[in-house]
C-alpha cells in the first residue's frame, strides 16, 4: 500500500523492549490472534459447530471483517482487498553484550480498516521461522473543545466496539512486541500502530493479507518514522525455541 503521511519522531529517549509470546489476551488491546482453539492454550471462549459431513470442526467468527471507511470523509468507495506479502527474514543486530535485537525504524497504521496477516506453509513444528508483531497504543490528541457530557458510547456504536483509535501518534513508551508462530495469524485493529511485518529466522513467510482499501493513500496507510537508536526489540532468549532461527539473519 503506498505510504502517505510521514511524521518525524519527537521522542529522543532510547528504549529496548522484550518480545513475549503471542496470545489472544495480551494482544487484545491491539487486535485479534487467530489460532486453532483446540491446540492453543489461553483462547477466549469460541463457538464451534460440526461441518463437512462431520469431518470438520468449524470455529465461528475467529476474526472480524469490517471497516470504518465511512468515517474517511472523501466519499471514495472502499472494497475488500486480499493481497500476498512475501516477507524476507529481517536483518538483526548483535549488541555489545551479545543480545540480538531488531531496530524499529517505522510504524504504520490503516486508520479505517482491520488488517489480517495469515501466514501460509508454516506449522507449529517450524520453530526455525517465526514473526514479530510490534504494536503501539495511540496517544490522545488533546480535545480543546469542552465536552458537555461524558455519556458512554451507545452499544454497537463504533466507539463501543473499539473502532478507529484516533489521529494521535504512537505511544513509544508503551510499545509492545510479540513473537508469533507460523500457526498463528493476527488481525490488527483499525488504526492500530504497527511495525511492517518482521520475519525472523530461516526463510521468507508468505502471508495472505486481508483488509479494506479505497485507493486514497492517506486513508489507506499512514506512517510514523522512528530515529535510529531510539527503539529496539530483544529477540534472543525468547523462550520455548520461538527465536532459535533468529540468528540466521545476523
Ligand atoms: N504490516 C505490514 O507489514 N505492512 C502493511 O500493513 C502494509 O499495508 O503495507
Amino acid at each position: 500500500m503506498p505510504p502517505s503521511t510521514k511524521t518525524p519522531n519527537p521522542s529522543p529517549s532510547s528504549r529496548r523492549i522484550p518480545a513475549g509470546n503471542l496470545d489472544p489476551s495480551s494482544f487484545a488491546p491491539f487486535g485479534q490472534v487467530i489460532q486453532n482453539p483446540a491446540t492453543h492454550n489461553g483462547e477466549p471462549k469460541m463457538t464451534k459447530a460440526s461441518a463437512n459431513q462431520g469431518t470438520a470442526t468449524k470455529w465461528l467468527d475467529v476474526t472480524e471483517m469490517r471497516n470504518w471507511y465511512g468515517q474517511a470523509g472523501g466519499g471514495k468507495e472502499d472494497r475488500a482487498v486480499v493481497n500476498m506479502f512475501v516477507c524476507e527474514p529481517r536483518r538483526l543486530r548483535e549488541d555489545s553484550k551479545g543480545e540480538v535485537v531488531f531496530d524499529v525504524r517505522l510504524l504504520e497504521r490503516h486508520p479505517y480498516t482491520l488488517q489480517t496477516f495469515i501466514p501460509m506453509g508454516l506449522g507449529k513444528e517450524n520453530t526455525g521461522t517465526c514473526y514479530l508483531v510490534i504494536v503501539a497504543p495511540t496517544l490522545p490528541i488533546p480535545d480543546l473543545t469542552p465536552s458537555p457530557t461524558t455519556t458512554p458510547p451507545p452499544p454497537g456504536s463504533i466507539e463501543a466496539v473499539g473502532g478507529p483509535k484516533g489521529s494521535g501518534p504512537p505511544d513509544l513508551d508503551d510499545i509492545q512486541a510479540f513473537i508469533a508462530r507460523g500457526d498463528q495469524a493476527v488481525t490488527y485493529g483499525p488504526g492500530t500502530w504497527h511495525a511492517p511485518m518482521v520475519v525472523l529466522g530461516e526463510k521468507p513467510i508468505e502471508f495472505v493479507v486481508v483488509q479494506y482499501a479505497n485507493g486514497v493513500a492517506n486513508d489507506d496507510c499512514q506512517e510514523f518514522e522512528i530515529d535510529a537508536d531510539v527503539l529496539s526489540v530483544e529477540v534472543s532468549g525468547g523462550g520455548e525455541g520461538e527465536t532459535q532461527g533468529a540468528k540466521a539473519r545476523l
